[in-house]
């Protein structure tokens, strides 16, 4: 099958701050030579421990990094460069073919508008686009008809807003919300977290897109809440064309809503395979001792740190932590290889 998603040596570097001795500014690279592709309606997870660079790659996927960075690389969807695309190009796919779920409800909902409002946000921002022509002529030609014809306009605007919140509606329904037109009305701060959260969904998944990215979606939310997401993300997997982009430290979550996981670590990928492969049989040894961290297999911590990112270890980038490491790991990097489907970059496996 094709690929919706195809991202191809993604380098990601920002100017950092200027080191002491040496007089002059630090670059950290904190996204390394990544590449993965996304099927239709396939849901990838990217794992690895804090500050590896998962985050820097969803925003790169969404144009949404800070000015001061610097990107190389492509990265290909529905037969585009998204890199080379334009702001304005960008704006139109945003939200509506490509959407992302924000992290925390409380701060992504608007306190002062009602969640119906909030929910037809999206539909209001790309229905307006495509109308943007057609409603400068309907201007023009109102002025010159006068008052008459603006009435009638106006109606078309009650319509548009009638549809658009229908379609909400219908949103809600297919989420389980039996009396949808009821929670429309409600602010969020009448509404439970799991609940705001949702709404949440509901607004990013509004028109369709055919890929989501979550970051993190269940972090800070207590066991019964992410319980209700991993339900509502499972419904999406089934009930849509949407293929999601999902980054979680939650490896139990990952299990059971991914199709493939890739697992990073110090901006690389060391390895990529489906689930069910990567908790029986990891391969790589970060992998393996990433897995041992966990509380169910005994809570083993990862010896060391990870490597700072302005200045990555010669060799194998996890070779300071390895437990298994020979010379070759020190002195070459390896690449990342495929075989039966995995792919990992570690000289000691495959
Ligand atoms: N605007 C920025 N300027 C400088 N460095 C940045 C910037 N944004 C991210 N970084 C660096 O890039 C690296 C990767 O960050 P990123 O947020 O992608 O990590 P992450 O894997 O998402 O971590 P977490 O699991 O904690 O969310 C970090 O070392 C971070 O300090
Ligand atoms: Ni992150």
């Amino acid at each position: 099958m094709n690929a919706l998603l195809e991202v191809k040596d993604l380098n990601v570097s920002f100017q950092g701050n200027e080191n002491e001795k040496r007089k002059e500014k630090e670059s950290v690279t904190a996204v390394f030579y990544v590449s993965f592709s996304i099927r239709e309606k396939e849901t990838l997870a990217l794992v690895g421990e804090t500050g590896c660079g998962k985050s820097v790659v969803a925003h790169a996927i969404m144009r949404l990094l800070p000015p001061e960075s610097r990107v190389k690389g492509t990265i290909e969807f529905g037969g585009k460069n998204l890199l080379e695309l334009s702001e304005k190009e960008m704006a139109k796919l945003r939200g509506k073919e490509i959407s992302i779920i924000f992290q925390n409800p409380s701060l992504a909902l608007n306190p002062v508008y009602s969640i119906g409002h909030q929910l037809a946000e999206p539909l209001r921002i790309h229905g307006q686009e495509k109308r943007k022509g057609k409603e400068w002529k309907e201007e023009k030609e109102i002025k010159e008809k006068g008052w008459k014809e603006k009435e009638e306009k106006n109606e078309k605007g009650l319509k548009m807003r009638k549809n658009n919140f229908s379609k909400v509606a219908r949103v809600l329904k297919r989420m389980g919300f039996s009396n949808p037109h009821e929670y429309m009305g409600y602010y969020p701060s009448w509404c439970s977290g799991g609940m705001n959260q949702r709404f949440l969904i509901a607004a990013s998944t509004m028109l369709d897109p055919v890929l989501l990215i979550a970051d993190e979606p269940s972090k800070g939310l207590d066991r019964n809440r992410v319980a209700e997401l991993e339900i509502e993300l499972k419904r999406l997997k089934e009930k849509s064309e949407t293929a999601i982009l999902l980054i979680s430290h939650d490896l139990g979550f990952v299990r059971r809503l991914a199709d493939r996981v890739a697992v990073m670590y110090a901006g690389e990928i060391v390895e990529i395979t489906d689930p069910s492969s990567l908790f029986e049989r990891p391969l790589h040894p970060y992998t393996r001792a990433l897995l041992n961290s966990l509380p169910e297999r005994g809570f083993v911590p990862i010896p060391g740190s990870s490597p700072p990112l302005s200045s990555p270890p010669e060799g194998c980038r996890f070779h300071p932590r390895c437990p298994f490491k020979e010379k070759l790991c020190m002195q070459e990097h390896p690449e990342l290889k495929e075989s039966n489907g995995r792919a990992v970059r570690c000289f000691l496996c495959l």
